[in-house]
């Protein structure tokens, strides 16, 4: 293990504790791996959250998990318990419909999207005036054949200007097929992506996360995507515009180094804390690398802040 110039903090007790929570005006949270392990809400949660309202701290939720809309988000986040509005909360699904519309600047009711992934995208689309396509259509739950499939039968929709392609837990060839082809129009179809996560943390397990899927289909089209979500800084000035947040009293609070600490550190927030509850372990937040940045903080879990001022 190389020392590096600036090694990251490790808190361990209610001193450093409370010096974290001192310094900073807003927390951005991401979520898969450091609020929760999908439905299974980590230790004290819900209790560091109210610490930080009771304390006047503003909380943000910016999640590359692209399966639910903010709206949903609200719903799972209630759900827990933790009321949180949809104002509060950013997916790589949103980012990527924002992308689409200020960025590509397609046309609602004119240009259509296909979709690899879940109804986090598509709920976002139908928001901004999109129609979209593909996604979690059944008819694409079915073996693939070419000689049956609808999205063949009467050729490709013309009017599809842009793949979106996020997690998706039914993926299967005949997804992957019918995306290719939309893909294969490299002239008149951009390309996507969410989010750039190798990985999906779980209870017990690590699942295999949105970029092995978007990278697959990467592959065989032959075509780089544009990702959406963090570490891309669009979603980061979008946040910042919308909240209007002073980037040095900022935290980005996260369990993946590629993605929330680089988020945080290129954004130029005033600091980073990285927990280990979900993707990273302490030798990766401790190494030096090329690859990605070091926290400024790290620590077990998120709810340990909690556990160490109580
Ligand atoms: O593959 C994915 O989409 C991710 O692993 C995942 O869901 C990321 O969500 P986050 O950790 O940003 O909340
Ligand atoms: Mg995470």
């Amino acid at each position: 293990m190389t020392a590096t110039v600036m090694d990251p903090i490790k808190i361990t007790n209610e001193e450093l504790s409370e010096e974290f929570l001192n310094k900073y005006d807003t927390f951005l949270f991401d979520c898969d791996g450091v609020l929760w392990l999908g439905t299974h809400l980590l230790p004290h949660t819900k209790e560091i959250l109210s610490q930080l309202t009771e304390m006047g701290k503003q909380c943000v939720f910016v999640t590359n998990n692209s399966t639910k809309s903010r709206a949903a988000y609200t719903k799972k986040f209630a759900g827990f318990g933790i009321t949180v509005t949809e104002d509060q909360i950013f997916t790589s699904g949103y980012a990527s419909a924002v992308y689409v519309r200020d960025f590509l600047k397609l046309q609602p009711g004119k240009d259509k999207i296909w979709i690899f992934g879940e109804s986090g995208i598509s709920e976002e689309l139908s928001l901004m005036g999109f129609e979209s396509l593909g996604g979690t259509d059944p008819r694409l739950d079915t073996p693939f054949n070419a000689s049956t499939s609808p999205f063949l039968a009467n050729g490709l929709d013309e009017n599809v200007k842009c793949v979106i392609a996020g997690l998706d837990n039914k993926i299967n060839y005949h997804r992957l097929a019918i995306t290719l082809q939309y893909l294969q129009k490299k002239d008149t179809v951009h390309f996507v992506g969410t989010n750039v996560d190798s990985t999906f943390p779980q209870k017990g397990f690590t699942f295999p996360g949105a970029g092995s899927m978007v990278e697959s289909i990467a592959f065989s089209s032959g075509r780089r995507p544009s990702y959406c979500g963090k570490p891309n800084m669009n979603m980061l000035n979008t946040i910042i515009s919308a909240k209007k947040l002073d980037r040095s009293k900022c935290c980005m609070v996260g369990d993946r180094l590629n993605t929330d600490m680089r988020f945080g550190v290129e954004g130029k927030l005033g600091g980073t804390l990285l927990v280990l509850s979900g993707i990273e372990t302490e030798e990766r937040a401790l190494e030096a690398s090329d690859e990605h940045p070091n926290p400024k903080y790290y620590i077990e879990k998120l709810g340990d802040i909690y556990e160490y001022t109580h």
